[in-house]
């Protein structure tokens, strides 16, 4: 950033030099720009690298159009390109944008768009692109990223290049029609405009194929990078246990695509129109004889603009009046359509329980109330989407007649020919168009905000997450180098900050196996929840041994889509064990009748019984020999006798592991060296205490 902040200043300087010596007004205001320009570009370097993507292409081109603008003053310029030497007014009008960049990168709303935006730029990772005809390459993502944003940027201005020279094309070929003058008329449509719009089109269907490139990529980028903060260090079940985020699903999956789609599409058709606005409003500040108020002899300079700039202004400022509900409504809309989705994912995935409680009244009802919600919503947002529509679509017709009638009396009074007429309501229409881009996309940008919105309350919602773990305060889960696990003076609340568990001292190592027994709701699996570091509310601190492999069954295991290999070797790969092993295991835990069905995918879930499915959790323990192995009722469902196996075949598959369960049944004390009971304290809490037969230390 620095080389080119001095290469605009050092060009800035020379304008400014240039400028004073010829007394030119234009290449002085080019100077002046460059140095508020090498100023800005300077401080970019502190920006986020969206908006500094912009900053650097707008230096550069301030320094190629200005040094071209300045050879051709000074006579350097070939004579047979002269017509391509570029005014004054067009570095002045890039400077313009580089200084905007800068100014508005300390605008709230665009921070937050930035800050969401710019990590896919800056991502170093690698990957393999293909560039017809350049074949497989490979380049950091960000990198790839920026090019074609650059790529994108430069080809929207080149369009607007052309949508100028076409507008020329518009005055010499009415002219033409007006004179009668069959030769320019066939000129004008056969060598410039054919040409023109041959390059138009192209450049069109190259933008469509890069812009894609850039946006599936970019989206892609972003739902991993979100549903990787999602999942890391369970924060999936934590934001969900504090209510902070509702449906994170389409968080991840819709509001990615809406912020990388509605970015692009709104950064780039902005600076496009930015660009239109600039150079047409040139074209009618330089038709003088429109200057005149119709009517009066009063000349105002500019006049034709000036109108224009007025009528888009206020136009904006009363359709963001009308539509600001809409932000609002949008959001509430997403809410509702993402509660509806849950609930009709919950009834796929409960369908069994469901059917066998006949619970589909049940069920409709509440699909039909979400639904309802959803209708009630969208009746509010079609009034706010009717009062905006009645006043963009009346603005719109009346953009139709107004330059006209503008220019009617000059037209009519032999001052501006049809060409000059045609030209100026073009650019007029222009000028308003590019104006009232807010206006269009009112709606968008409500969404558009809505979006942006979901996505960084879900950020902080994770963050909120973390801190609640990370902070001193609060409940901390340290690793100490004993080898136990160790809960010291510690009390475990709810999410609402009620006690639940007062701990004074339980130490989980005395014993081999442990038992903890205790009244249902005595925070027995809330113990458990801490110990294994996915429950973040109380105070105090749980000690666990460094290093130690620690894993936890509950009562009802998670069986991941796919094979029966693949549910077994979870949370491992599914090919993290031969096949030999597996069996092994399978048999251990009475699962030896599925053994050739390993490589069968099927919703195993709802295909094995709920036995089945506890000894398919105790098959993952005896393949990952963890260090401590803890069992939330993980053997309920099965009779006593086959309990009793279980129990002794992990006694004998796993020694070196210590064994802590949770258990209602008294058969279970015998498998265990010691008991722990949740004793009530008079507040309602429970505390663990060690009741029982500790019996050895291994
Ligand atoms: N996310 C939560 N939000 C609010 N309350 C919760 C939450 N999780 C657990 N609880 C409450 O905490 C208390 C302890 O629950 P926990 O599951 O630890 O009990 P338990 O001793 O394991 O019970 P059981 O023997 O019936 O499995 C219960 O009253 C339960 O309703």
């Amino acid at each position: 950033m620095r080389p080119l902040s001095f290469a605009v200043a050092a060009l800035a300087l020379v304008a400014l030099v240039v400028g004073q010596q010829s007394s030119s007004a234009g290449t002085i205001g080019m100077g002046v720009v460059g140095v508020l320009l090498a100023l800005a570009t300077f401080r970019a370097q502190t920006i986020a690298t969206f908006l500094r993507i912009f900053s650097v292409i707008f230096a550069v081109e301030y320094v190629l159009t200005g040094s071209a603008a300045l050879l051709g003053q000074a006579g350097y310029w070939p004579a047979g390109l002269r017509a391509l030497i570029p005014p004054p007014s067009l570095p002045i009008t890039i400077g313009v944008f580089g200084i905007i960049v800068y100014a508005i990168s300390f605008v709230p709303a665009i921070q937050r768009i930035a800050r969401l935006a710019s990590p896919f730029f800056e991502e170093t990772e690698a990957t393999t692109a293909k560039l017809w005809p350049i074949g497989p390459f490979s380049i950091a993502t960000g990198r790839l990223g920026v090019l074609l944003l650059v790529f994108l940027v430069v080809l929207n201005q080149v369009q607007v290049g052309i949508s100028l020279r076409l507008s020329f094309f518009n005055r010499d070929f009415y002219n033409a029609i007006q004179e009668k003058d069959a030769a320019s008329f066939w000129y004008q449509l056969i060598y410039v405009f054919s040409v023109w719009a041959a390059i138009f089109i192209v450049s069109n269907l190259i933008e469509i194929f890069a812009n894609y490139t850039l946006l599936i990529r970019w989206r892609r980028y972003m739902a991993e990078s979100f549903s990787r903060l999602w999942l890391r260090d369970a924060n999936h079940y934590r934001v969900a246990l504090a209510g902070s985020a509702d449906n994170p699903d389409q968080r991840i999956a819709e509001d990615t695509r809406a912020f990388v789609n509605q970015t692009y599409n709104f950064a780039l058709p902005l600076l496009t129109q930015i660009s239109t606005l600039v150079s047409f409003s040139i074209i009618l500040w330089s038709i003088p004889v429109a200057s005149v108020v119709p009517g009066t002899d009063i000349s105002i300079p500019g006049f034709i603009f000036w109108m224009a700039l007025i009528y888009s202004i206020v136009a904006t400022w009363i359709a963001h009046m009308i539509g600001k509900p809409l932000i609002t409504l949008e959001f509430e809309q997403e809410r509702r359509e993402a509660n509806f989705r849950f609930a009709l994912a919950r009834l796929r995935e409960y369908s069994e329980q469901i059917a066998l409680m006949r619970g589909e009244h049940s069920e409709q009802r509440h699909l039909s109330a979400r639904f309802g919600d959803i209708v009630e919503n969208f009746y509010r947002l079609v009034w706010a989407r009717l009062r905006l529509g009645t006043f963009t679509y009346s603005f719109n017709q009346a953009n139709v007649v107004v330059p006209y009638i503008l220019l009617a009396p000059h037209y009519f009074s032999g001052r501006i020919t049809l060409g000059i007429m045609t030209q100026v309501a073009g650019a007029f229409d222009r000028v308003q168009t590019a104006m009232s881009f807010f206006i269009d996309r009112y709606q968008a940008i409500a969404s558009y905000i809505a979006s942006i919105n979901r996505l960084t309350s879900f950020e902080a919602a994770i963050a909120q997450a973390q801190a609640a773990t990370a902070g001193e305060a609060g409940l901390r889960r340290a690793t100490g180098a004993d080898g136990d696990v160790h809960v010291g003076a510690t009390t475990l609340t709810l999410p609402n900050g009620a006690p639940i568990v007062r701990v004074e001292s339980l130490d989980l190592g005395a014993a081999r196996r442990t038992l903890v027994v205790g009244p249902s709701g005595s925070g027995k699996s809330t113990l458990f929840r801490a110990i294994s570091g996915i429950w973040p509310f109380g105070e105090g601190q749980v000690g666990i041994p460094a290093k130690a492999e620690i894993m936890l069954l509950p009562q009802r295991p998670y069986l991941p889509q796919g094979t029966l290999r693949s549910a077994l070797a979870y949370p491992a790969e599914a090919d993290a064990y031969d096949d030999e092993t597996i069996r092994q295991a399978m048999d251990q835990v009475r699962l030896g009748h599925l053994r050739d069905r390993l490589d069968e995918v099927d919703l195993w879930g709802q295909r094995l019984s709920g036995g089945e499915q506890q000894r398919l959790a105790v098959a993952r323990a005896l393949l990952a020999k963890p260090d401590w192995l803890f069992l939330d009722e993980a053997t309920a469902s099965l009779d006593e006798k086959l309990e009793g196996e279980i129990y002794a075949t992990i006694d004998e598959a796993l020694p070196n592991t210590r064994v802590v369960s949770i258990g209602h049944r008294s058969t279970l004390r015998e498998m265990h060296d010691a008991v722990v009971t949740m004793e009530p304290n008079a507040d309602g809490t429970f505390t663990p205490r060690m009741t029982a037969k500790v019996s050895e230390k291994a």
